[in-house]
């Protein structure tokens, strides 16, 4: 445990993925009193994260990397050594959703998690502070301890803490520099009392003191849950408006905007789409539907259910409506797909709505021509010959990938925006109609170009939420 007379503070991270790189590299950005060591079993990508090129795409990201690599932020594939150097060590592993066995489909998988646990309970020969920095469900915590515990003894001890991340990638530096807040759960007995306060007195490095929040460890855990499954209930509230719009003539942004501006709703995430992408939203609503089938609650299940159902419907029926405006057909027909990636300014593809469109495409037997300004074509591959949505065989005879919109969209029926990206609302939409077949489709999944621009160019235009 630290006294007054502690050398340098030592932070071990355990997960080198989104939130560990991010998060760990912004306390060494704003703590250069304290020595952050990042490590990960996947040696591949600490190589990236030593090297020019890293392995993960944030804005503002590279600057703080650079800033303190080599200093005072470290990244290793050596974790057993950095877990025992360590006073505080984060647990940042993913905990993707079961893919087989008890509660596959909604559950969360802890393997990751408890592997880190068992190596810390292993590998540890000083009393360490334990931080749950992956979401996890409820009570986690209270297996962690038990692995932690059964290798304890008198001169050493673990206290465990739940500090749940809210970052949004794309976001991330901003939101870590200035989060909302930082929450922090523990035991209330004295040890744990005292074990948030070192982890407190990290964050007042730069976080306003009344913005670092505590509660109990089994809030902190279910608020972070909570968080998600409210901010994607919203995404589901108004894509399922945006179906009623479709069909009324009124229009979704101009229903968002009118609400938005009621102070007890607020404007934010009420942007419609093609449906919300990303690797927890859906994760963690499944997890909190298993806590609450668990719990005996299936009224709860099935409500938060209705927000991962919502979001696959709002996808079918973009895709329907496609098929639809394109004569009933898109076999043989060329798809230009505007981005790939789950939301703009990130590389990241994790549940994005795009897999899920180009498998319809697919199985549809149309051709698409992809582009994202971000997404390695490496990453496409993968994500498109998952046997559940392409054979490799479909892959090669349907799919193209470009590094230039113009090119993708050469030659096609229609430009189906599924990405966000800045740069789609900019581009020369005029050039982009003389290379098209005619009639020339724009689908708008994002509602972010001008489609009066688009329609006096010649363009049949389609955007979500709007009867046009
Ligand atoms: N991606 C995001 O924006 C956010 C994710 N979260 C949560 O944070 C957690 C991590 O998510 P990501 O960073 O996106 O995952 P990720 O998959 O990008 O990174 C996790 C890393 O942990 C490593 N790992 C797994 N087991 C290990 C072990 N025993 N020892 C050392 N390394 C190990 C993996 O090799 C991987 O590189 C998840 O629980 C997620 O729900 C929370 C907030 C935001
Ligand atoms: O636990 C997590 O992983 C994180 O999940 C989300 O962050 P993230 O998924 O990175 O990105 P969001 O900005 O939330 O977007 C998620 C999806 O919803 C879509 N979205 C978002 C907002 C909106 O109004 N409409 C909409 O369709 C985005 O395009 C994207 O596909 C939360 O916003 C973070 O607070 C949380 O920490």
């Amino acid at each position: 445990m630290l006294t007054a007379f502690s050398p340098k503070l030592k932070i071990c991270c355990i997960g080198a993925g989104y939130v560990g790189g991010p998060s760990c590299a912004v306390i060494a950005y704003k703590c250069p009193d304290i020595q952050v060591t990042i490590v990960d079993i996947n040696e591949q990508r600490i190589k990236e994260w030593n090297s020019d090129n890293l392995p993960v795409y944030e804005p503002g990201l590279d600057e703080i990397v650079f800033a303190c690599r080599g200093k005072n932020l470290f990244f290793s594939s050596d974790v057993d050594f950095h877990i025992n150097e360590a006073d505080l060590i984060f647990v940042s592993v993913n905990t993707p959703t079961k893919k087989s066995g008890l509660g596959a489909g909604f559950a969360s998988d802890l393997a990751y998690l408890e592997s880190a646990t068992r190596r810390i309970a292993k590998v540890a020969t000083s009393s360490k502070i334990v931080i749950e920095k992956s979401t996890v469900p409820c009570k986690t915590a209270e297996s962690m301890r038990a692995i932690l515990d059964a290798n304890s003894n008198d001169l050493i001890r673990f206290d465990i803490l739940s500090n749940p991340e809210f970052l949004a990638e794309g976001t991330a530096i901003n939101d870590l520099l200035h989060p909302d807040r930082v929450l922090i759960g523990s035991l209330t007995t004295p040890e744990g009392i005292r074990a948030r306060s070192v982890l407190a007195s990290v964050y007042e490095h730069w976080v306003p003191k009344e913005k670092i929040i505590t509660a109990n460890l089994w809030s902190s855990e279910l608020s972070k849950l909570a968080a998600n499954a409210l901010l994607a209930q919203r995404i589901s509230s108004i894509n399922s408006l945006s179906a009623i719009c479709e069909a009324t003539g009124a229009d979704v942004d101009e229903v968002a905007f009118a609400c938005g501006l009621d102070s007890r709703i607020g404007p934010k995430f009420l942007k419609a789409s093609v449906g919300f992408g990303g690797s927890c939203f859906q994760k963690d609503i499944l997890n909190l539907v298993y806590l609450s089938e668990s719990l005996n609650l299936p009224e709860v299940a099935a409500y938060w259910n209705q927000v991962v159902i919502m979001n696959e419907y709002q996808k079918e029926r973009f895709t329907s409506r496609i098929i639809k405006s394109l004569f009933n057909t898109i076999t043989n027909k060329n798809l230009a797909i505007f981005g790939f990636a789950f939301k703009k300014n990130t590389g990241d593809t994790r549940e994005s709505a795009a897999i899920t469109l180009i498998k319809y495409f697919l199985r549809e037997n149309a051709n698409v021509r992809i582009y994202d300004p971000k997404v390695p074509k490496e990453q496409i591959v993968r994500d498109l010959t998952d046997p559940e949505v392409a054979s490799v065989e479909k892959f090669n005879q349907r799919v193209q990938m470009f590094d230039c919109p113009y090119e993708a969209a050469k030659g096609t029926d229609a430009i189906v925006i599924v990405t966000e990206w800045d740069e789609f609302k900019v581009l020369d939409y005029q050039k982009i109609y003389g290379e098209m077949n005619k009639p020339a489709f724009v689908f708008d999944g994002r509602s972010i170009v001008d489609y009066n621009v688009l329609k006096k160019i010649g363009f049949k235009v389609s955007v979500v939420g709007k009867a046009i």
